[in-house]
């Protein structure tokens, strides 16, 4: 395998005495882009969250560029999902993306005209630059989506996990943030994306990785994105998708 930037073995996660993850290894490569997919309550946004230590796992190994968390923090980026964020919270556009840059400016320090400059280019790169001001609960849900995104970018990271960043956006967003991520792998960086509409991973993903509960299968999506490993992980009730989703497969080639 080529450069590993993030390897996960056997890691275990749950709420309560309910354990949601269990057994979970993969490594993923520098330079891909991995559409993480399975059914509502599968364990993704906890996947997420567990290797960021924003929730605790029971065991496993988890490492960045061959480092531990801590040590690898500032070249990973998350763009969590939406729902999850106190939108209430006082602040604009603009504030929320050079939040991204706090890595590099330093917490208790003011960020400089250079940095607000950066903020504000990203901002414009995601097609948002007239909403800078604007408070971050007075956008829609889209633009939210949006402004998250510009975060990540000016953040500059190595690794990026973001969390169903499709959810809910209409379809010029959708395609200004594929064109985002496919221009992150382009420059060398990784992207690990939780996705749902499954009519779209071959399009969008090169690597797939089915999670339910588990690891069901990771891999090329070239490869490994085939009916048996939808059903496999989705259950048997999924024949429709699963008929669509070949149609798609097949077009592509
Ligand atoms: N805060 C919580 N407290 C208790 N159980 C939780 C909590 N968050 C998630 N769970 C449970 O953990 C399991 C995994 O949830 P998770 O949100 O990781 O799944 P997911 O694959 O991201 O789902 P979805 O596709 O619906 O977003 C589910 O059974 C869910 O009900």
């Amino acid at each position: 395998m080529n450069n590993i930037v993030l390897d996960v073995k056997d890691l275990a996660a749950s709420y309560q005495k309910n354990t949601v993850l269990d057994n979970v290894h993969f490594k993923v490569e520098q330079g891909t882009l991995t559409g993480i997919v399975g059914p509502n309550g599968a364990g993704k946004s906890t996947l997420i969250k567990s290797l960021l230590q924003l929730h605790p796992s029971l065991k496993g190994d988890v490492k960045f560029f061959g480092e531990g968390f801590q040590k690898a923090k500032k070249r990973i980026g998350y763009v969590p999902q939406r729902g999850s964020v106190d939108w209430d919270f006082p602040t604009d556009a603009l504030d929320v993306v050079t939040m991204g840059l706090y890595g590099k400016i330093g917490w208790l320090k003011r960020p400089s005209r250079h940095h607000k400059k950066s903020a504000y280019e990203a901002l414009a790169k995601m097609g948002m630059a007239d909403y800078a001001n604007r408070q971050i609960s007075q956008l829609s849900g889209g633009q939210q989506q949006r402004v998250f995104l510009a975060r990540a970018l000016v953040q500059d990271a190595d690794l990026y996990f973001m969390d169903e960043p499709l959810a809910g956006v209409d379809a010029a967003t959708e395609k200004a943030i594929m064109a985002t991520l496919k221009e992150l792998k382009s420059k060398g960086k990784t992207v690990l994306v939780v996705h749902h509409d499954l009519q779209t991973v071959s399009k969008y993903y090169d690597h797939v990785l089915f999670l339910n509960k588990t690891v069901m299968e990771h891999g090329k999506t070239e490869d490994i994105f085939t009916p048996e490993n939808i059903s496999k992980t989705y259950g048997g009730n999924m024949i429709f998708i699963e008929e669509e989703n070949m149609h798609v497969v097949d077009s592509s080639q």
